[in-house]
């Protein structure tokens, strides 16, 4: 090891964990995944210090936008050769699983989540991956408007954080017993989803910049567009919603309250569920590799190789 940005560990056969670590960057750039304390705070505080440490935790995990410049690129440049060979040597003799997060993984994150689209550089680029080794993309969005933005038939889809996992309509070529996959753990909560879909929208009226979108089975309350002294009135407004469905959680990307149902399941439980469909359960000969970047893919990276992709750090769009 001896690139001094990068760290590869091999703690289990065949999961090596890729970080690029923050300090390449600019030192204004927060961590974008810090480790949250949210939960313990949350625990031991009252009203006021659960609010105040949602809205931390809110400003914490969304970071600020930073100029991408030569020299970063060269830095990309050495850290992807660096993978690239690491991902090589650990993949011999073994079949490679792809899993790919959607939004800042293959798409530029943006204000309006109806225009997160992917380029058709990028479309082509998923298209080869998806050639070669079996291609799931895994994301907290509805399973169909993930298919309308990617558009690729050959693929494994697990939308709502893997709460819908359907396999590939056209080829079955990676699935053993040739049956559709289609899975489903939390369909008893749609009714529940939509209900909440509902109250939230008609109650978030009353805060300008707030977004809820319907990923069926969770919800995502956006505030990217909402001014930080909000932020409070926002959390509290939907841990109220929620006070009356004590079957549906609160959990945080980036700039978004996600809603989901209280159901031991996540993308990791997704991964694991569609290696197991590939045949693949507890095997050592295949090697899955998870790209993402957002605290809802570390459920994830426990079961593979993971890449935490910087895309927004290399990238002087809006994050
Ligand atoms: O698991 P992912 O594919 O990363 O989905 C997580 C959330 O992604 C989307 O929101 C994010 O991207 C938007 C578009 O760039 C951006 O406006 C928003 O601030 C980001 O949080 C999606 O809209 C959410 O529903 C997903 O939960």
């Amino acid at each position: 090891m001896t690139n001094q940005n990068v760290v590869a560990s091999d703690a289990k056969s065949s999961r090596i964990r890729f970080i690029v670590r923050k300090s390449i960057f600019s030192p204004a750039v927060p961590n974008p995944l810090p480790a949250p304390s949210l939960a313990k705070k949350i625990e031991t505080g009252g009203a006021a210090a659960k609010t105040n440490a949602w809205v931390d935790s809110m400003r914490d995990s969304s970071p600020t936008r930073v100029k991408s410049t030569a020299s970063l690129s060269e830095t990309k440049r050495k850290i992807l050769g660096f993978m690239f060979e690491q991902i090589a040597n650990a993949s011999k003799g073994k079949q490679i699983a792809m899993f790919l997060d959607y939004d800042g993984t293959l798409s530029p994150i943006v204000e309006d989540p109806d225009r997160a689209f992917m380029t058709n550089e990028m479309r082509e680029a998923v298209r080869d991956v998806a050639r070669c080794f079996p291609t799931a993309i895994v994301t907290g969005r509805c399973r169909d408007k993930i298919y309308s933005f990617v558009k690729l038939a050959g693929l494994y889809y697990a939308g709502s954080h893997g709460m819908d996992i359907k396999g590939p309509s056209k080829s079955q070529k990676y699935k053993k017993d040739h049956q559709a996959l289609l899975f489903q753990p939390a369909s008893k909560f749609l009714p529940m989803i939509d209900e909440v879909y509902k109250v939230l929208i008609e109650k978030t009226k009353s805060i300008c910049g707030a977004k809820v979108e319907n990923n069926k089975f969770c919800v995502s309350v956006h505030f990217r567009c909402v001014e930080e002294k909000m932020w409070a009135a926002l959390v509290e407004l939907v841990r109220s919603v929620l006070n009356d469905y004590p079957k549906l959680r609160l959990t945080q990307g980036r700039k978004v309250l996600e809603i989901r149902p209280t159901i031991k399941w996540d993308k990791g439980k997704a991964l694991e569920f569609l290696l197991e469909s590939l045949g693949y359960a507890n095997s050592n000969d295949v090697l899955p590799i998870y790209i993402g970047d957002d605290r809802t893919d570390e459920d994830a990276f426990t079961v593979c190789i993971y890449i935490y992709h910087y895309y927004y750090y290399f990238n002087n769009k809006v994050i």
